[in-house]
């Protein structure tokens, strides 16, 4: 029921005691319609510098529910950031008057290269941090970063929906999921006596791609994992920003909302904290936190080394990275060292780097050296972090990450914008807050076995300088079917060269179509015992293993092949295959008559003839052609 106008008078005078609204009169007149929560919020506005929120507000009985239902947004937002809006607001203050005054985030560093550990696949070393790295496994716990819009891809649906690869269809979260199942049973395997261990899966989403993502996950049964063994956190919006004095910006369509805009990845760490699972995870013994991208189909061949480097090595922090072409869109890991004798190890963006060594005595910035690459290791954002020290170091910052703003102003006089903005962080910036005396490396491998990712359109892909990655739908299939031939290659398969190809306009190399679920081979110590001598595998081919006990003994393959196997059938496959095989058709990423997730690879395959192989009951066979 309506309150009298009396009553409301009355809530004014209680609830502004000490005059603090007399500085924004038609917020003022509204406190009666306020409850305490909500004026203790207003306080903190108006304390904050943002009495401009109320400047519009109509008489107490206009537009009441949408005057709570502002407050409600205000109050998510002050919860969602570590320290509140205060916190948001004084810190979006400094980092506007430092953009203002121009000020150099590294100012008083100087770059140089620092050394981590490089792996070469399938020496000694990587395969005993393989073992390593498969025997810790069941005492990790995985976090996928997917909250992004992939606004670079243009691609409608999540990301995490697209295929890795066309062959089999499966897609990014199905084959994340299977990689940490087979993990999980491997591991498992090898601590036999001790309890089965079930390994947790953490994917943080955002308002853009929630609800997708559970329908994904929902529809599809989780891809075979226990649905409470998956955790979904959504991270919140912050509050835009409309000048250096950092006052929040109004929706463009409802003046009773904020306008708000993604905050980045680095919000991982704040929910990861504020759920309180971290300390779910320590109480279940986990030790490691492996974070991971919505789109790199290699990165489970990276997996278990790069968890054994931690392992033997005692790394807190652990990032892994590639070898990086000058200007890639990838950052740069990079030793600063400060004038004061101070140092780390950190990624240094890739819009950073250039202006950061012109800045400190390298006058052409971000270029290739004598290799043909960056001297500095290009960062893939797939972060090991040790949990103990993991959870002390949130204990004491909640999460919070050192932020940054990019305000594009309207004039060199740097004191409007173009449109508004706001603060934002990533994951890898984790380590700036941390104690010299914190154990953070890196280990670099190669980039055909770890890092292929699906992020620019086929337009932009086009325009990449040749010699450059794509990271492109087309460049993401092929670098699988490159991967996996020449691992198999590396294990004694004769395998076929590639040929090269062109699809919407980006050249790639076009292996022989290898595929494998992650249970017939986690380590090349997998590949090794599942591939008999005498193996030939011709350039048109296709071969897809689904099973974890197919082995290929003498095996000459000119076609396509599928074994499919449930886990207790033993499978020999052998003698000659031959058949028309599956072949890549041409198609243009314009032509809307074929579905977006093929038609941004320039190709579709067509499936002429093919063995397909079912092993259904358990037991030993043995196929031979
Ligand atoms: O608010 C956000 C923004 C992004 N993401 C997720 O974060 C991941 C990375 O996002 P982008 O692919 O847009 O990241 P960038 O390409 O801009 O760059 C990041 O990934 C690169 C490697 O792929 C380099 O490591 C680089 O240094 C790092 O910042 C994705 O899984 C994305 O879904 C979120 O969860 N929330």
């Amino acid at each position: 029921m309506a309150s009298s106008v009396a009553e409301k008078l009355a809530g004014v005078r209680v609830a502004d005691g000490d005059g603090w609204s007399s500085v924004a009169p038609n917020l003022r007149k509204n406190l009666g319609v306020l409850s305490s929560e909500e004026i203790e919020l207003a306080k903190m506005l108006l304390h904050e510098g943002q009495k401009h929120l109320f400047d519009h507000w109509p008489e107490p009985g206009v537009d009441d529910g949408r005057k709570k239902s502002f407050f409600d947004q205000v109050a998510r937002l002050n919860s969602s950031y570590p320290g509140g809006l205060v916190s948001y607001i004084q810190n979006a203050k400094r980092l506007l008057a430092d953009s203002k005054a121009g000020k150099n985030p590294y100012d008083g560093f100087t770059p140089s290269v620092p050394s981590g550990e490089v792996l070469k696949f399938g020496d000694d070393n990587f395969i005993m941090l393989e073992e390593v790295g498969v025997r810790e496994a069941r005492k990790a716990a995985f976090v996928l970063v997917a909250g992004g819009l992939g606004e670079r891809l243009g691609y409608k649906g999540i990301k995490l929906s697209l295929p890795v690869e066309t062959t089999t269809g499966r897609c990014f979260i199905q084959h994340y999921i299977e990689s940490i199942l087979a993990l999980q049973e491997a591991s498992s395997r090898q601590a036999q006596g001790q309890c089965k261990a079930e390994i947790p899966l953490v994917i943080m989403t955002s308002d853009d791609t929630h609800s997708p993502t559970v329908d994904l996950l929902e529809s599809n049964n989780y891809f075979g994992m226990k649905s409470t063994q998956v955790t979904l956190l959504k991270q919140e919006k912050v509050a835009c920003l409309d000048d250096n004095d950092a006052r929040f910006a109004f929706d463009p369509n409802d003046k009773y909302k904020l306008q708000t805009k993604p905050h980045g990845h680095g919000d991982v760490h704040a929910l990861l904290y504020s759920s309180g699972i971290l300390e779910i995870w320590r109480t279940a013994g986990i030790k490691w936190v492996l974070f991971f991208q919505d789109t790199n189909g290699l990165l489970f061949k990276a997996i278990p080394a790069s968890l054994g480097v931690s392992a033997t090595k005692g790394y807190h922090v652990n990032s892994l990275a590639v070898l990086r072409k000058a200007k890639e869109a990838i950052g740069g890991i990079t030793k600063l060292t400060h004038t004061d004798g101070r140092t780390m190890v950190i990624n240094v963006e890739y819009n950073q780097l250039d202006p950061l060594l012109r800045a400190t005595g390298h006058p052409d910035g971000d270029v290739n050296c004598d290799t043909g690459f960056s001297p500095f290791p290009g960062n893939i954002n797939q972060l090991i972090l040790e949990l103990e020290p993991y959870f002390e170091e949130l204990s004491k910052t909640r999460g919070a990450i050192s932020e940054f703003v990019n305000p594009k102003y309207k004039d060199s006089t740097k004191t409007s914008f173009k449109s508004s903005t706001r603060l934002e962080c990533m994951m890898q910036d984790y380590p700036k807050t941390l104690s010299p005396s914190a154990r953070v490396g890196f280990t670099v491998m190669d980039t055909w076995l770890a890092y292929s990712p699906v992020k620019n359109n086929p337009e932009d892909a086009a325009k990449v300088p040749k010699g450059n990655p794509y990271h492109s739908a087309t460049s993401g299939e092929m670098a699988i079917y490159r991967a996996n031939s020449l691992i198999l290659k590396k294990a004694g398969i004769q395998m076929a060269d590639p040929i090269t190809d062109v699809f919407n306009g980006q050249e790639v190399e076009v292996w022989p179509r290898i595929t494998w679920s992650p249970k017939w081979a986690l380590t090349f110590s997998d590949v090794k015992r599942k591939v008999e001598a005498g193996c030939s595998v011709s350039q048109i081919s296709t071969l897809v293993i689904n099973g974890q006990n197919v082995f290929l003994d003498s095996l000459s393959l000119d076609g396509t092949l599928i074994v499919n196997a449930i886990d207790e059938a033993e499978v020999k496959v052998t003698g000659s295959v031959q058949n028309k095989g599956w072949v890549l058709e041409h198609i243009d990423y314009k032509d809307t008559s074929i579905p977006e997730k093929t038609r941004i690879r320039g190709f579709r395959i067509q499936k002429i003839e093919q063995l397909e192989l079912k092993y259904t009951e358990p037991g030993n066979f043995c196929f031979k052609s």
